[in-house]
């Protein structure tokens, strides 16, 4: 059973229609790498995954669910995260206080405040998801890195134990030195079995981690297969002139 799969999705802006018929699989344990031009469309697709955008045509399924007319919430619940290209972290709390929070909302929904003293399965489990993301427990949010900060994001997102994780751009904006640290954390995400769909346009980082590249252009799937297919196909260089693949 697949953890993704993409059947024949099309999505229109209005009259304007922006992707076409996009197939597209993510198996259990796999990552696989959202490539192409700006403007291609990659965002898009992550909408119309995540629930955002309802597509004109096609189906969304998770892990073999129809999700196509459900709600984003109701897809989270199914096991479906997303990081956003922008930072959505409470700065003032520390990042075990922003963990603990997040696993709260998992478990309960509740919103009464993260007591430090009164649930301490709270705060083991947020302990045990930092350690999986290699980072400080006690720093306030709001100091961290870039890489910090977008490990963070992920850490927030794991309190969830989504099924399937889409990452948009988790290296943008982040210093050289901190990219191998994130990388091996992204590495880490396709443990007990979880899907990963990534939209990245450092290369490098791409074919480091990509089980497969999708490759995204004027709204249609060019081809998805291994790396190293991907950087020998003809087809994919051209959709690429003038810019470095
Ligand atoms: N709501 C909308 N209305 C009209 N056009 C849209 C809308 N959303 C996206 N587009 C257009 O669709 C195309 C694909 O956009 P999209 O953001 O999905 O591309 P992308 O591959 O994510 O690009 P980038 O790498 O720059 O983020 C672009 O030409 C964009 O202007």
């Amino acid at each position: 059973m697949d953890a993704l799969a993409v059947e024949h999705v099309s999505w229109h802006a209005g009259a304007v229609p922006i992707i076409g018929d996009v197939t597209l699989r993510v198996a259990p344990g796999e990552l696989v790498a959202l490539i192409g031009p700006n403007g291609a469309g990659k965002t898009s697709l992550f909408n119309v995954v995540s629930g955002l955008c309802r597509p004109s045509g096609g189906r969304v399924l998770l892990g073999g669910a129809d999700v196509t007319r459900l709600a984003p919430y109701r897809r989270a619940r199914l096991g479906l995260g997303r990081t956003f290209q922008t930072s959505a972290v409470f700065a003032s709390l520390s990042v075990t206080e922003n963990v603990a929070l997040a696993v709260q909302a998992a478990r309960g929904g509740s919103m009464r405040p993260w007591r430090r003293r009164s649930d301490r399965a709270v705060e083991a489990a947020a302990g045990e998801i930092l350690e999986r993301v290699s980072l400080a427990p006690a720093k306030q949010a709001g100091e961290l890195s870039h890489g910090e900060k977008r490990k963070l994001e992920i850490a927030l997102l794991l309190a969830s134990a989504p099924k399937m994780l889409l990452l948009d751009e988790p290296m943008a904006g982040v210093s050289a030195e901190d990219v191998p640290a994130l990388a091996e954390v992204i590495r880490g995400l396709t443990g007990e079995d979880r899907g990963v769909l990534m939209v990245e346009h450092h290369m490098d980082v791409v074919l480091d981690l990509a089980d497969r590249v999708a490759v995204m252009h004027h709204g249609t799937l060019l081809a998805c297969d291994s790396p190293a297919a991907i950087m020998a196909d003809a087809t994919v260089q051209e959709a690429y002139v003038g810019e470095a693949l």
